[in-house]
């Protein structure tokens, strides 16, 4: 009898699995890839692009990447479109993010001078995307503001929403005609924490108490100028939708006490919540409880008033409501502790002032990059919260993806155990009914990591640096990523024949 209950439940067990591994992605599900116009495209300073906070700080202070290199060249791809959307149909992808660089489009950042050969590589890109029915989704800022913007604050002006208001329109009126995805800003909460709340991404202000928070109000003005910008100039004749993409990690509490999950609550209001409320929740405005928590620690340090600048009525209202769609980049996640944590910050910072601590237990995969770990499912953590929490919208995955060191080269296991594992957490949130509609790997090649320079790669394919002509080699995992793109299934068994990369039929 026993016999039979084992048998009927491992049969059970193996059906269940079966089912699992033959769970389709809707036809009409987008999967991409994305990369960002300074990771990339190189070309610094050619055919009238202006210089970009980026372009500064390696070239003035380049010991702050880890390699002291930049991304003058890059993978160079402002001279490689085609070979760039060779890849891509080699994959097979139906989406493919990029961002544009401002300063290549606007040389100063202000719209009275726009650069035509600038705006001419990407209609060249998106022509060539388009001929093989590859659709465009396109991020106006993803961290490379115009130098001289930055001169006169960048973020921390409030003067930064008409400007990027300005820029937003030569890009709808010259790309919006044959792109109909449009994201404003990638990761306000590393333009805003990491570039001028701490040392880790340009301008690298570490106007650590007051900082963040000046540009996430200004940041979250420049959105909602561009999304009703759109709204109300461009979306009826183009057809297209425009959203924000914001990075959303998975916080769980660390123990069931009721501190821990108080904590959390915290940590996610201040990593994420603080772009996603004002523009998501119903009330709108930042959330109740790190406005409470931010005023106290002002207080606390002698600050005659709050640091987190308030919106006014008319602001809140203004911002509400303003995305068409939510961009979630998605990484990795963390447990938060409530008591756990460094007992002392020696600066005022967000992060002293939400004070929890964050933990990441050693069974989770490590990668190459100290920050990322593969959390178990954290993709269905993260989109369900976010569903139920925000009524729930519609959502693209705008990046997820994973670090390998360079001596790894074409063999990046790790990599492919990762994308399956997101893949069917992916599978897990649209059967959850989450209104996701795509997903894109970070990144279709190896590309400048930022202060980590050339020591991390993320591509599918490789990129050789050392050549001056920057060839691409596809990695094992983009041969798995092209045949799930091709059966629409995540199949755990199958090993690819790395040979020969093909194009196949209808790419
Ligand atoms: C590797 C890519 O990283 C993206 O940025 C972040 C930022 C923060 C986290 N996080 O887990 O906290 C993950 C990824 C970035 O958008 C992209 O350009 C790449 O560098």
């Amino acid at each position: 009898m026993k016999t039979f209950l084992l048998l009927g439940l491992l049969g059970a067990y193996c059906s269940a699995l079966s089912t699992k591994q033959q769970r389709r992605f809707p036809d009409d599900f987008l999967i991409g890839t994305a990369t960002a116009s300074y990771q990339i495209e190189g070309a610094w300073n050619e055919d009238g692009k202006g210089e970009n906070i980026w372009d500064y700080i390696t070239h003035n202070n380049p010991t702050v990447i880890v390699d002291e290199s930049n991304g003058d060249i890059a993978a160079d791809s402002y001279h490689n479109v085609e070979r760039d959307v060779e890849m891509m149909r080699e994959l097979g992808l139906d989406v493919y993010r990029f961002s544009l660089s401002w300063s290549r489009i606007l040389p100063s950042g202000f719209a009275n001078e726009v650069n035509e050969a600038g705006v001419d590589y990407y209609n060249r890109l998106i022509n060539e995307m388009l001929k093989y029915n590859i659709t465009p989704m396109i991020s106006l800022y993803h961290w490379d503001l115009p130098q001289k913007l930055q001169e006169l604050g960048g973020f921390a002006n409030p003067l930064i929403a008409d400007w990027f208001e300005d820029y937003a329109r030569v890009v709808f009126s010259k790309l919006g005609d044959r792109v109909k995805l449009w994201i404003t800003f990638n990761e306000p909460r590393e333009v805003c924490y990491e570039g001028y709340g701490f040392t880790t991404k340009a301008p690298i202000l570490n106007a650590t108490a007051v900082g963040t928070y000046m540009c996430a109000r200004n940041l979250l003005l420049a959105h909602a100028k561009a999304y009703y910008l759109y709204n109300n100039e461009f979306k009826t004749k183009q057809g297209g939708q425009c959203g924000i993409t914001i990075s959303v990690n998975s916080f769980k509490p660390l123990t069931d006490s009721e501190e821990d999950r108080a904590a959390t609550e915290l940590k996610q209001q201040a990593e994420w919540g603080i772009y996603a409320h004002p523009i998501f929740s119903q009330e709108g405005g930042f959330p109740k409880e790190l406005v409470v928590r931010v005023a106290e620690k002002s207080a606390e340090h002698g600050y005659p008033r709050t640091r987190l600048p308030q919106l006014s009525e008319e602001e809140r209202v203004l911002i509400r409501g303003t995305a068409d769609f939510f961009g979630v980049n998605h990484y990795t996640g963390y447990l938060v502790s409530a008591t756990r944590h460094t007992p002392e910050y020696s600066t005022v910072s967000l992060l002293s002032d939400i004070n929890v601590g964050t933990y990441r237990p050693v069974e989770w995969l490590q990668s190459a990059a100290s920050w990322l770990t593969l959390m178990p499912n954290s993709i269905y953590d993260v989109l369900t919260h976010l569903k139920n929490k925000y009524n729930d919208p519609i959502f693209y995955v705008t990046e997820n993806g994973w670090a390998t060191s360079p001596e790894i080269g074409l063999e990046d296991d790790d990599r492919i155990t990762y994308y399956r594992a997101a893949l069917e957490s992916i599978l897990d949130s649209l059967d959850a009914g989450v209104r996701l509609k795509g997903y894109m790997a970070w990144s279709l090649m190896d590309n400048f990591e930022w202060l980590a320079g050339y020591t991390e790669r993320f591509g599918l394919y490789e990129v050789d640096f050392s050549d001056p002509a920057r060839p691409r080699t596809p990695r094992k995992s983009a041969f798995v990523y092209k045949e799930i793109l091709r059966s629409r299934v995540i199949d755990h068994d199958y090993e690819p024949d790395t040979a020969v990369m093909t194009i196949d039929e209808g790419h």
